[in-house]
């Protein structure tokens, strides 16, 4: 017999890529548990199911950079004296990505690439563990939410927050509503899908130049590349990666501040219109602005 349970919980993250850099991604997370009847007549109670497996998915995925470790272009450094881990991923551009984080901000999956099916069978192994005796299998169904209009994946951390969003990689698959002048405005929602395609949104206060930069292995040279770093309540954060594939903004990068930057933007590309933006973060919710 089978216990289905579908939108268990999404995961936000973000995973590295040689060909797209840094992807941030929003995936639907839909269970099956196989196995024979409890003492109860049931696999296992929904309420368990639910807050078991999202407490064991968001604490393997949510909020960390999924890093391909059998992957070539993967350089991999654990400190010795300290939690700090240092990755640089080679992108295919002769570009890379630099990061010098908490153990806890990245989630390595023993594969050549992050996928859909090497993140649930990564899930499926660590979970099977703390499964019930009478549960003889599991499967993880990962989806991504159906959007029918123009959407972007980006990553970003919020260094303020007391939670997990303070990992200064993390991201999301994010539709952009825009309504100009009462009417959908597909082509300013595809020029922002276009512009943030897969793109870091970072801080300008948390820019520093390579010098300072605390990790110890450099990469040949930072032509062409930016650098960010910032103390959180869970250590020390540090990214490197090439500065196309960046966008520095004046504010935080919380949704209410990303729906409020696309909205100044909007209104300087298109002076005499009304204008309203709905910025989503992930999937369902988000942050809304208008004239
Ligand atoms: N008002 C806001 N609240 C939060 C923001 C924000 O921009 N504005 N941002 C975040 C984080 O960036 C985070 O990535 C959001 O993730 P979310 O999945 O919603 O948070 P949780 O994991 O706590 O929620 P789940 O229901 O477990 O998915 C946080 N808050």
């Amino acid at each position: 017999m089978q216990l289905f349970v579908n939108d268990l919980t999404v995961m936000d993250f973000s995973y590295l890529c040689p060909e797209r850099g840094m992807v941030g991604e929003s995936w639907i997370v839909d269970v099956l548990l196989d196995g024979t009847l409890n003492e109860e007549s049931m696999i296992q109670d929904f309420g368990v199911v639910k807050k078991n497996l999202k407490r064991l998915i968001d604490g393997y995925i949510d909020h960390k950079l999924l890093v391909p470790a059998e992957s070539e272009q993967a350089h991999i450094r654990r400190d010795e004296d300290s939690e700090q881990v240092e990755v640089r991923f080679d992108l295919t551009n002769d570009q890379a990505i630099q990061m010098y984080c908490p153990a806890e901000a990245y989630a390595f999956i023993y594969a050549p690439t992050i996928t859909m099916d090497s993140v649930s069978e990564y899930l499926r192994e660590v979970i099977a563990t703390h499964l019930p005796d009478n549960v003889d299998n599991l499967t993880i169904k990962l989806r991504t939410e159906v959007i029918n209009t123009p959407f972007y994946h980006y990553t970003h951390g919020l260094k303020k927050h007391d939670g997990n969003c303070q990992r200064i990689a993390h991201g999301h698959r994010s539709r952009v509503d825009i309504i100009t002048n009462g009417n959908e405005d597909l082509e300013s929602e595809a020029y922002w899908a276009k512009r943030w395609e897969d793109i870091y949104i970072a801080s300008r206060e948390d820019q520093i130049s390579a010098d300072a930069l605390q990790c110890q292995h450099r990469l040949a040279n930072y032509d062409d590349h930016v650098c960010f770093a910032y103390e959180a309540a869970q250590g020390y954060f540090e990214i490197v990666l090439p500065e196309s594939i960046c966008e520095i903004i004046d504010t935080d990068s919380t949704v209410e501040c990303l729906a409020q930057y696309i909205y100044t933007q909007q209104k300087q590309r298109l002076p005499d219109d009304s204008c309203c933006v709905m910025a989503y973060e992930g999937v369902g919710k988000g942050a809304m602005v208008g004239d």
